[in-house]
């Protein structure tokens, strides 16, 4: 059975998938009223109101995906999560929409006077001349963060006949003609836009964005938006904007703390806010429960994850197409922990052939766990391996190269321990299976599953009866032997696949048989 927690309000038509599923137990629970069952859960679906700190996956030690339905993931430690091999997804565009629907919202609102206007009527006033608001038309727009919300608000300002001015360091020259606004500093865009609004994630370079140094940069009278991230903009900074009437208004849909309490700003009539209300529509959270929710069954049957935090991103079709390298180099990265049982410094990792035109990184990362899972206690999977090899101070690093071996693919992997240094070579063959083709120096060809026998000898008439009758005699069968040498009479090596594992003293009887140098035992799940 699969655990789902789901701690925050999300769409319950957009979770109906999972419902379906024989294999899956919802809980709909905030985290503090299952405190005494947090260790039961494999997944956790959150909005921005749970915070997933580093304490609570520490009381979840058998989850193993984090779905946020919505952008941010600032809720989230993020880090903590990879550092456990969490697989932290979120659902990137099903609000977007909305967002930017709520900007304009406030936006409309916020030079129009709207909510103040409303208190005035429903108060049995009628003060026309206290209203008086500006015209959108023909105002000078910053947007702070041009993603797919900031450029969302875009279209709806050259709608409404604005002139939009954009401040994102990531931002080409090339998306931002197409969506007809034009590229600034972030001081430019503060020295000449009538109102601002902030579209960017809240990072360490973001938070405080907008502080007293860059707020006395704007023009006086700026309006200014946040329905991003509470702290883009630095609310105690706003204070003495407000007071010397530099800034006209503000409006927030987000804040630093949510909720926010009895805030200072609630003290100025022309700051206008929302309780976090910018994905909170029908369309918007159906949309994001419903991609958390394919996600999560992609996750369950072993698909790709395609909208993922912390893996790389993968398609459907581009997984189908790695999947069997993805398999092989995870095998290729076990078999040579396990051969090369020293300190390793450096993995390099070669692609050639079909497999270098494919998303190699998550072969990689694949072959690195495969790599590091023999020598870590720990959980270690793709999503954290880059990590613990860093932690180990192992490096790694890939190349291309036109050298097949005369293969269709070839992966090849050397190891860089020290004094020692060790190559691996396989290739996968459709319809056939995967195959390692070169071993430490040797052209050899098995299939890298199982339990497997590695024994490096030299090459002598009657070592493969020695070795066959040490493990007939304690009943181990061979399924199937592989051999290989450097020239007659030379270094030969033996790969046996072994119909069970074998123990310590079997591996010692082994190793004592006359002229065999190196046993290893090798196993391959
Ligand atoms: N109020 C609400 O309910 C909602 C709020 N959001 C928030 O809106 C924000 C943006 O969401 P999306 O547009 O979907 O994200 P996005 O990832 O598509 O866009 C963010 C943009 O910010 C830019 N950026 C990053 N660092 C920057 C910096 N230092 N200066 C300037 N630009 C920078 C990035 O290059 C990117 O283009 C997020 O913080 C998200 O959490 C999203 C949905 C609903
Ligand atoms: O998607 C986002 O980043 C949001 O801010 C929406 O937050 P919510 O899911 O409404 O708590």
């Amino acid at each position: 059975m699969f655990r789902i927690l789901v701690s925050d309000a999300i769409s319950e038509e957009g979770l109906a998938p999972l419902r379906k599923s024989e294999q899956i137990e919802i809980v709909q629970k905030k985290v503090t009223e299952v405190e005494e069952q947090l260790h039961e859960f494999d997944a956790l679906l959150v909005r921005s109101a749970t915070k997933v700190t580093e304490e609570l996956l520490s009381k979840m030690p058998n989850l193993k995906i984090i779905g946020r339905a919505g952008v941010g993931v600032d809720n989230i430690d993020v880090e903590a999560a990879t550092k456990r091999g969490i697989v932290v997804i979120n659902a990137p565009n099903g609000n977007t929409i909305s967002a930017a629907e709520h900007t304009f919202a406030m936006m409309a609102a916020l030079v129009r006077h709207i909510p103040q206007a409303h208190v005035s009527v429903k108060s049995r006033e009628w003060n026309r001349s206290a209203f008086v608001g500006t015209e959108l038309q023909g105002k000078h727009l910053g947007i702070i963060g041009f993603g797919r919300i900031g450029s969302e608000v875009a279209k709806r300002a050259r709608a409404f006949g604005m002139t939009v001015h954009v401040y994102d360091p990531f931002l080409t020259k090339e998306r931002a003609e197409k969506l007809g606004v034009s590229i600034h500093t972030l001081d430019e865009v503060l020295a000449c836009s009538d109102i601002i609004t902030v579209h960017t994630p809240l990072t360490k370079e973001t938070k405080g964005l907008l502080g007293e140094k860059n707020l006395a940069k704007t023009k006086k009278g700026v309006y200014l938006i946040n329905c991003a991230r509470g702290g883009i903009i630095d609310e105690q900074a706003l204070i003495p904007f407000l007071q010397s009437g530099h800034v006209a208004g503000v409006a927030l849909d987000v804040f630093e703390q949510e909720p926010p309490g009895d805030h200072p700003l609630f003290a100025f009539d022309n700051v206008i806010v929302t309780p976090h209300l910018g994905a909170s529509t029908i369309e918007a959270q159906l949309n994001v429960a419903t991609q958390v929710a394919e996600e999560i069954l992609h996750f369950l049957e072993g698909k790709p994850v395609t909208s993922s935090i912390n893996l790389p991103t993968l398609s459907k079709d581009v997984y189908e197409k790695i999947q069997a390298f993805y398999n092989l180099a995870k095998k290729m990265g076990t078999i040579a922990s396990q051969y090369m049982n020293i300190p390793v410094q450096e993995l390099s990792v070669t692609y050639a052939g079909t497999v270098a035109d494919l998303e190699t990184t998550y072969i990689t990362r694949s072959l690195l766990a495969g790599f590091l899972r023999p020598r870590v206690a720990s959980t270690v999977n793709e999503v954290n391996a880059a990590m613990i090899a860093k932690e180990r101070g192992i490096t790694y690093g890939e190349k291309f190269s036109d050298e097949t071996y005369g293969y269709a693919n070839c992966i090849s992997l050397t190891v860089h321990g020290e004094n020692r240094t060790f190559t691996i070579k396989g290739s996968h063959i459709p319809n056939y299976g995967d195959r390692i083709v070169h071993f430490d120096g040797f052209t050899i060809d098995f299939a890298p599953d199982g339990h497997l026998l590695y024994i490096q000898h030299q090459d002598r008439p009657g070592m493969i009866g020695k070795v066959g009758n040490v493990l007939g005699e304690h009943q181990v069968n061979i399924a199937t032997m592989q051999v290989g040498r450097e020239q007659a009479g030379g270094k030969a090596i033996m790969m046996l696949s072994l119909d069970k594992p074998i123990d310590d003293a079997l591996l010692q009887k082994l190793a004592e048989i006359e002229d065999i140098e190196t046993v290893k035992r090798l196993e391959v799940s």
